[in-house]
This record gives C-alpha cells, structure tokens and sequence, in this order.
C-alpha cells in the first residue's frame, strides 16, 4: 500500500535527498537470505528463506517456491529499531475497507551486521519521514461525546496504536466541558508538545487555535505548537483538508509523517471580543441550516441537507450590511493566484522565525467592528443576501470542496457570496456541482479573495457559524493574519483537495 490518499501530497521518498542516500547501497540482507531493499518510495522485502514443514505443504501439496516479495511504501514505515533482539520494522497495512492497522517484521541480526544494520536503519527512516519529524510528542485531548460518544474508543483502537508503533510521546486526556480545550491549552508547556492532537469534530481544534491564542506569548505558542485532527465528530474538516481522509487510523498516520505547515487563522471582533477562527464563517442559508435545525438532530446526516431545502423552497433571504477588503474579485485572477501559490515552494517557517514571533496576538491592522469602517472597503449590497460564507480551507465537510481555490498560508480567506432570489433550480444545481468541482465557475456564484470584512445581520434573530460552532448574532469582523497558526499537514504545501479548475 502507498499512500493513502491521491491528493496533492508529494512523495517525502521524491526530494532530493532520497537521490543523493540511494546512492550508497540499500540493501540489507539479514537472516542469510531476507534482503530488503530501499526503493524511491518504497521497501521490497524478498524472503527466501526455506520454509517450516507446515507452512511448505498446502492443503497436502508442496509449494513451488519459498521465495517471497513484499513492498511496503516509505510513506507506510512508522519505525526501524535495532535492539538486542534483532532489527524491528514497525509499518501500517491496509486494514478494514479505508483504515490500515499497524503490522511488524522482525530479524535477527548478528553482531557482525549490527554496523550495516545501524546505517541502513538510519537511512530507511531518513527517507520514511522525509522532513517530517520523528518521536513527536503529542498531547491527545479526547472529546468523550465525539462520534456520537466513540471518540474516546476509535482512538485508543485506531490511532493510539498507530502513535506508539512510531514511538510518538503521547500525553491522553479528556474534556470534561465545553471550553475545556481553550482552558487546558491556555495553560499548557508550549516546550512541552510538538502538536495537540483534537480527537473529535472541528469544535476542539477551535478551542485548541483560541486556548493557545489566549497565552501571553500567543504568537509563539501559535507558531511551535501545531494543531491536528484525528477525525471523531460530525463535521471534520480539518482532518479532510490536512490528511486526506475522515479515518481514524489513516489520519493517525498522517499526523506521525505530517509535515508542520504555517496556517493563516483569522481574528474575528464582536462587541469587545476577539477570537480565532481556523475554517470558515458562515451567514444565511448555510449557517441557518447547520445551526438552526437543532429541532431535527434526530435526522443525523440528513438534517442539513433538510434543512437547506426547506430553506431554498421558501427562497429566504438574510438581509445585511456587508463590507470587504477585497484583494482578488475576479475567477481567473484566483485561479492564476491558486496556480502561483501551487507551483512556488512550500512556506517554511525557520525556528529563528518562530523563536521570534510577537509575544501576544498580532494587532488588528483594520481595528475592531466598533471602529469606523476604513475607506477603501467595496460596500457589497446585502438587502438580498442568500448565503455569506468565508472559507480558510478548501473543504468544509466530507466531499464538499467549497472553497477549491482556498491554500493555507496566502494571507486571504475566500469569500462565497450568492443572492437569496436566484432560482431554486439554479440552487439546487450548485448542490450537485460542489462534488463535480463545477460550483466555482457557476455564474451565480460570486467568489472573492479577501483580506477582510465586516457584516453586520439587519434581522435580530438569527445564526453566525464559526467553524461550526453558534456565535452571537450580532455584528462580525474578520481579518486574516498571514501563517498565523501551524498544522501538521500531508503535503506541507495545499490541502488534499482538487483546486480550481483550470
Ligand atoms: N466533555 C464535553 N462536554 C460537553 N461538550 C464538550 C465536551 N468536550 C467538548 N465539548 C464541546 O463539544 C462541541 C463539539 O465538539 P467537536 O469538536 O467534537 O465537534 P462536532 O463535529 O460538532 O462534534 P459532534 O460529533 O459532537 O457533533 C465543541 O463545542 C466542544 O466545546
């Protein structure tokens, strides 16, 4: 099994480096004759060892060869380890249907080969993580009622093992309340953890971002510590656009090779608050179908799209007074952009860049929503709004790439806007054009780069969703702060998502 996913993740056995090691010599024999082989991207494990009576015969026949060949992809390695028992390769193997489950092989290795052993190990794991880091230490917050109370379970069966094969130092603990995330990580040893891995929906990673944003020294903490997803609760999008799945044990992998990945977060002002959104803000049909169909919990899965429906049937619109501090208003100019950003390197942050972060939150560069608004926003007609949404990663929830030209690290979210009164059926087509990746180039969908923007709702009643979590109806500014934030991402570069097409 290669790689997991097909998205834009690069193979870490494709840098360069890989060249320059395969050019000593990658195969190890052990065992007399076990030879395994260091490929571009992946291990060939040839056994040819005679086999034992009983594995020989077969049903009473005689097995022609004892020669066998396995290939294990780089990606796939979780650990090497020469100890006195011999050497240990620890990896994962596809598994149920999308998961994968951690297997081992073990040889014998005599002293005399310890030496080889002890290079070719080092070369495997080199070319195994690529720039990924090892033995990360992770702090594992559970929310028991993810998953519809399976979070705690899915991740000691799925990922712990996963976590421990590659000797992750991890760190379980549990969240007893909502807000608990923000409290625990408010106060926690950003020395102490490479990453805080949210076992649950997108609420916790949420949390996480604003518990580390809440610290006296916020922009260090934002910028050594990441954050990821191991997928446990209804809407999770963060493991979809950093690991290519909504799989507990294949996310867990992700996190072990992920790459730490400068991610853009956006401040938002209310009143006298200000908090940190990692992934989208929502106004209108979208945010009022999640948030406003609690009534229908029941329906599981279903009670969005329902709730979406009954919405467009009455062809609602959600009045409101909307400014944007627009930067890039046309679709071929973003696709240009997406394309641009695509094919430059990955941003890196360097540890002197880290170590000298800001000590507190960025300052606003456009104030709050109670200062005036600056001059050069485009004031945008709201009487007819039918949904606002602003997206800082590309897909929103399980096949839903909303935002397709959305990177992580350009400094601007990606703002959807489309008019309540357009035709039901035109509405009802975006629903089928999302998954075919044809809803950004609909003519009724107006799509802006944007560094900022305020809207302030003209109803008195009504949703804002936050990435995903309700917050007061009431007026809303957002500003993007360029690499805020770091994740663990698969390709260290673009979310695992189709960008726009060409
Ligand atoms: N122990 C807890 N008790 C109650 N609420 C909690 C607890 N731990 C976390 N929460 C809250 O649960 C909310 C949902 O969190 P989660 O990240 O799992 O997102 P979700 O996808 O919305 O999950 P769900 O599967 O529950 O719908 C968050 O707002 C979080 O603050």
């Amino acid at each position: 099994m290669t790689s997991p996913s097909n998205g834009p993740s690069s193979n870490h056995a494709d840098q360069p480096d890989s060249q320059r090691l395969l050019q000593h010599d990658s195969t190890l024999t052990v065992a007399q004759s076990v030879s395994l082989s260091i490929g571009g991207d992946s291990l060939l494990v040839v056994d040819e060892r005679p086999k034992s009576k009983d594995q020989r015969a077969c049903c009473g026949l005689l097995a022609k060869s004892s020669k066998t060949t396995h290939s294990i992809g780089l990606y796939n390695i979780l650990d090497a380890d020469l100890s006195p028992a011999g050497l240990t390769i620890t990896y994962a193997q596809a598994a149920t249907k999308d998961g994968i489950s951690v297997a081992a092989l073990e040889y014998p290795i005599s002293e005399k080969e310890k030496a080889n052993a002890q290079t070719w190990v080092s070369q495997l794991l080199d070319l195994a993580y690529g720039e990924a880091q090892r033995y990360k230490r992770l702090k594992v917050l559970i929310n028991p009622f993810g998953g519809k109370g399976a979070a705690s379970k899915s991740y000691h069966k799925h990922a712990a093992p996963v976590f421990a094969a590659a000797r992750c130092v991890v760190d379980v603990q549990q969240t007893t309340h909502r807000g608990h995330a923000t409290e625990i990580v408010e106060q926690i040893d950003i020395d102490a953890y490479d990453a805080i891995v949210c076992c649950s929906g997108d609420g916790l990673p949420y949390e996480v971002f604003n518990g580390l944003g809440k610290k006296p020294n916020a922009g260090e903490a934002l910028a050594k510590v990441a954050v990821a997803m191991v997928p446990c609760g209804s809407g999770n999008a963060m493991a979809w656009n950093l690991c290519g799945t909504g799989n507990v044990s294949v996310a867990a992998l992700a996190i072990v090779k992920g790459l730490r990945t400068p991610m853009d977060l956006v401040s938002l002002t209310q009143g006298n608050t200000r908090t940190l959104s990692f992934l989208s803000q929502s106004f209108g049909v979208i945010a009022e179908s999640d948030l406003g169909t609690d009534n229908i919990r029941w329906m599981g899965a279903h009670r969005f799209t329902y709730g979406f429906l009954v919405r467009i049937m009455q062809r609602t619109v959600y009045p409101c007074d909307l400014a944007i501090k627009v930067e890039i208003d046309d679709k071929r100019a973003i696709k240009d952009h997406y394309n641009t950003y695509a094919h430059n390197p990955a941003p890196r942050r360097s540890p002197e860049e880290t170590a000298g972060q800001s000590k507190g939150l960025p300052e606003l560069r456009y104030g709050t929503v109670q200062d005036d608004l600056p001059k050069d926003w485009e004031v945008i007609p709201g009487e007819e709004m039918g949904n606002f949404y602003a997206g800082k990663m590309a897909i929103v929830s399980k096949d839903t790439n909303f935002f397709p030209a959305s990177v992580p690290n350009d400094g601007l979210m990606d703002i959807v806007t489309i008019n309540g009164t357009i035709p039901r059926t035109t509405t009802l087509k975006m629903m089928t054009a999302i998954p075919e990746n044809e809803f950004f180039d609909m003519p009724d969908v107006k799509i802006r780069k944007a560094a900022a923007y305020r809207l302030v709702p003209r109803q008195k009643e009504g949703y804002i969703s936050v990435d995903g979590e309700s917050i007061p109806f009431e007026a809303l500014q957002a500003e993007v702060h360029k690499g805020l934030g770091t994740v663990l991402s698969k390709s260290g570069h673009l979310y695992e998502a189709e960008g726009p097409r060409p």
